[in-house]
This record gives C-alpha cells, structure tokens and sequence, in this order.
C-alpha cells in the first residue's frame, strides 16, 4: 500500500477541466518519449473517450510540449466489452468515433491494441483475456524478468458503486495478483461479458489519472475519499496502491461536500 495521498483536482466544468487534462497528459507524453521514445497508455470507455478528445483535439500552442506526437502513441484498453468491434457497446468503437477518426493527418497515427474479435464470437473470454495479456507482454515483456507492464499512463472512469475498469465491489478478480488481464462474465454493469486489466498492473503504472464529473458522482467520491466504510471500492484500491501516482481530474459538482483536500490546478 502506497503511503502517500492521491491528488483531486476539481474545475468549475468540463472545459477547464479538458484543458488541465491535456497539460496532464502531454507531460505524461514527454516525460515517456524522453524515457523510451514510445508512450504505452490504457484508456477507459464511458464518458472518458469524449473528454479526452475534447482535451487532445484542441488547438496546440505550436510548442514540441504541448503538441501530442500520436505515431508514437500505442492505445490499449483498461478495460473492453466482449463484443464485436462495431458493436455500440464496444469500447473501441467509442474511442474510434470520438478520437481516433478525427485526429487530423499531420499529427500521426496511433498503434490501436484492439481485443481479438474473433474470440468474441467464441464466447470464451478467458481466451479473450489470455490473448490480450499476450498482446500485453509482446510489448511489455521483452526481457522475460518483467513480473508487470509498467503503462506510462492509464486513465480511468468511476462508476456510481465505485467500480473502476471492469473491476466490481466485492468481486473476487480484485484479489488477482498474477494475471493481467482478467476475463469479467457476470458484470452488474451491462453487458455481463468484459475483459479487464487487473488491480496490479493499475497499481504498476506510472501515472494514472480518473476521470468523474457530475453531481452523480459526488455520493460516491464521497464515499471513496471521505469515508472509511469506502476503502475497499476499487477505485478506493486505486488510490490506496498508487498514492500520488493517482490523480483525479473532476468538476466541482461531483466533489461537492468532500472534505478531502482539492486543488484547483495542477
Ligand atoms: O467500459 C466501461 O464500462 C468502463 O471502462 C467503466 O469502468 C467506466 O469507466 C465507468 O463505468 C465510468 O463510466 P462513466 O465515466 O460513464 O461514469
């Protein structure tokens, strides 16, 4: 367990808070291009996709700093729905439509970490999971001593009973400390059938941002920084493994009433 805290920040609305995300992860970029010319992130699906274009697509300064250098970017999910890649459930398909297709030309192209859909239609999504961990070592593992993938950056959701990736209160995958990659059948949160990174490998990253907006988060924000009883959500986990790893990106109605200490920029 990390002794440190995690930082929450809280803007007035989505706009200042799209922008303070774009700082947050071209630093996150930078500092990865400079460490290994390659910047290995995992994203979410539910309403990050859409902030994080708001925060990507926007106009760049001009400077090397604040410009994202996508071709060397490689996108993989935090977490994806067993289902065909044109399925409106797929998280992929959400990225696709919101990012990925409307990244002008000049700034590159991403490598996009997609799930095997032909496992889909098998319906086994432990081999769903087991070829996505392959795809996970392929770049992750090249020395076989690598115990987990260290993402320079994992950005996630929080969902109203605190659930985080495809990762559920009270589920016994929280427990998982080999795999990866995780195969979820019964999910509460439709549909049942997902894959999903394990706690471990959230934990490993070097950075990992959430991202919650909206009044309807603040009971469970509330829940999860204010209160004891909310220590073992696994957004909660989050926080207690990665400490000031774990940034949290909200607006103010979402942090309303939380005692915890917030800033208002980074
Ligand atoms: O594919 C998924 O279902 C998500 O990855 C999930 O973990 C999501 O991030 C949360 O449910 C928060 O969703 P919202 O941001 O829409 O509240």
């Amino acid at each position: 367990m990390a002794t440190s805290q995690p930082n929450l920040y809280s803007f007035p609305n989505t706009e200042a808070l799209a922008k303070q995300l774009r700082s947050y992860v071209l630093r996150c970029q930078n500092a990865a291009l400079a460490r290994h010319d390659t910047f290995r992130i995992a994203v979410s699906g539910g309403s990050l996709p859409v902030v994080l274009a708001n925060a990507l697509l926007a106009a760049s300064n001009g400077t090397p700093e604040d410009t994202p250098q996508f071709s060397k970017w490689h996108i993989f999910f935090a977490d994806e729905r067993a289902v065909p890649l044109d399925d409106k459930d797929s998280n992929y398909l959400l990225l696709k439509n919101e990012l990925l297709s409307k990244i002008p030309a000049e700034l590159g192209a991403p490598t996009v970490h997609a799930i095997d859909e032909q496992h889909v239609y098998t319906g086994d999504t432990q081999a769903l999971a087991d070829l996505y961990q392959e795809d996970l070592m392929r770049s992750f593992a090249a020395r076989e001593s690598v115990k987990l993938p260290v993402f320079d950056l994992i950005l996630l959701g929080c969902g109203p009973d605190g659930h985080t990736c495809s990762l559920f209160p009270g589920h016994a995958l929280l427990r998982e400390k080999d795999a990866w990659v995780a195969p979820e059948t019964n999910s509460p949160k439709p549909p049942p059938k997902r894959i999903t990174l394990t706690l471990p490998v959230v934990t490993s990253a070097l950075h990992i941002a959430f991202v919650a907006t909206g009044g309807g988060k603040k009971e469970i924000l509330k829940a999860i920084f204010d209160n004891d009883e909310g220590r073992s959500l696994p957004s909660a986990l989050v926080n207690h493994g990665a400490g000031d790893k774990v940034s949290w990106f909200t607006d103010h109605p979402a942090v309303e009433g939380i005692a915890f200490p917030r800033r208002g920029s980074l």
